[in-house]
């Protein structure tokens, strides 16, 4: 642009072109927004590794319902659980990373989350805040996997970049907020919006900037 000299942040995302040749399949880069880095990608899970995870979620989802607090909280009204290891979530995890450009161990785990008509999760940063414990080895990275289509609602929106995305089953939202310009950071507010009809299904992987878990 003209006049406007300031240089673009490096980012972690470094993938040129419009795939992504993962040890075991190739993702497609189907749109980005370039700063703060969103980028929307296709091709990221079969429908039947969806299938799984959601199938193997439910079933630890109506377990760890039993007993836990239930605290209700109203940022986030979905429920969720971490993905116990096996096969098929190694496998995800790895292709994941290899996605974010970023080791395995410092992941979170994968998370699912189950959105039912009315859920959401509203406005939110995935980073802590410089103020908690947390924020010590903070989160860098967010991958969120749709793993199924969703008949009405559920978007992801970034609502200071007036940017929405349609949940569809298989293909998946990266964004990072690893910028030294903290008003990039901030401008990866995001939500789920209130699912209207139907389930809403999708796994999260968050990035940690050093080593979370030795896998
Ligand atoms: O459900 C979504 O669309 C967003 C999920 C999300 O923001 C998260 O898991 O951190
Ligand atoms: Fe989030």
């Amino acid at each position: 642009m003209i006049g406007n000299t300031t240089e673009k942040e490096r980012t972690i995302f470094d993938h040129a072109g419009n795939t992504i040749k993962t040890e075991d399949r190739e993702i497609r880069i189907i749109a980005k927004y370039e700063e703060p880095l969103v980028v929307v990608l296709g091709n990221v899970l079969s429908d039947e590794e969806c299938d799984e995870l959601i199938n193997h979620s439910r079933e630890q989802l109506q377990r760890s319902k039993i007993g836990q607090d239930h605290a209700v909280n109203q940022i986030r009204t979905s429920s969720g659980v971490f993905c116990e290891e096996n096969e098929t979530v190694t496998r995800i995890e790895k292709r994941f990373s290899q996605i974010m450009n970023i080791p395995v161990e410092n992941s979170d785990g994968l998370q699912i989350l189950l959105y039912t008509p009315g859920q959401e999760y509203q406005p939110h940063y995935d980073f802590f805040a410089e103020t908690s414990r947390a924020s010590t080895n903070n989160r860098i990275s967010t991958l969120v996997m749709y793993l199924n289509d969703v008949e009405d609602g559920g978007e992801t929106t970034f609502p200071m970049l007036n940017l929405s995305i349609f949940p569809s089953k298989g293909m998946a939202v990266y964004f990072e907020y690893f910028y030294s310009n903290h008003e990039l950071n901030d401008l990866t507010l995001h939500a789920g919006t209130p699912v209207i009809k139907g389930e809403k299904w999708v796994a999260t992987m968050w990035m940690r900037r050093q080593v979370f878990r030795f896998s």
